[in-house]
């Protein structure tokens, strides 16, 4: 059913950080960003969470949810945080 896990798409946005062409990977385009841009996606993606859930469907609040961890997740590539900085906090 799943595509991919948390921990699976974590590994490849490293990948593709490193070594991924911004003209063809959404994730070494915003990392060549930064980390302004990536977080104006964050905030973005997160409203766009809020009012999935509240005025939406089971399944757009799920993508709406996707697009957000995505995009968290460029941001900890883009700082140089792993998943165990986070898990440590969890
Ligand atoms: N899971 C995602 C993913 N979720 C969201 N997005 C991006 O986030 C966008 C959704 O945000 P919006 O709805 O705001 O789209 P938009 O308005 O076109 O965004 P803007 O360009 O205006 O900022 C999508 O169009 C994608 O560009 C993602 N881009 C990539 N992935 C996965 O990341 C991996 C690496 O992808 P690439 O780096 O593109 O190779 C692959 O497994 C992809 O499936």
């Amino acid at each position: 059913m799943a595509n991919k896990t948390f921990e699976e798409l974590f590994t490849e946005l490293r990948h593709k950080a490193a070594t991924g062409d911004p003209a063809t990977s959404r994730t070494a385009e915003l990392v060549a960003q930064g980390v302004h841009s990536i977080g104006k996606k964050v905030v973005e993606e997160a409203a766009e969470v809020w009012m999935a859930a509240e005025h939406e469907g089971t399944d757009r609040t799920a993508e709406e949810i996707s697009q957000l961890l995505y995009h968290l997740q460029v941001m900890m590539v883009a700082r140089g945080i792993s998943l165990d900085d986070v898990y440590a906090h969890l």
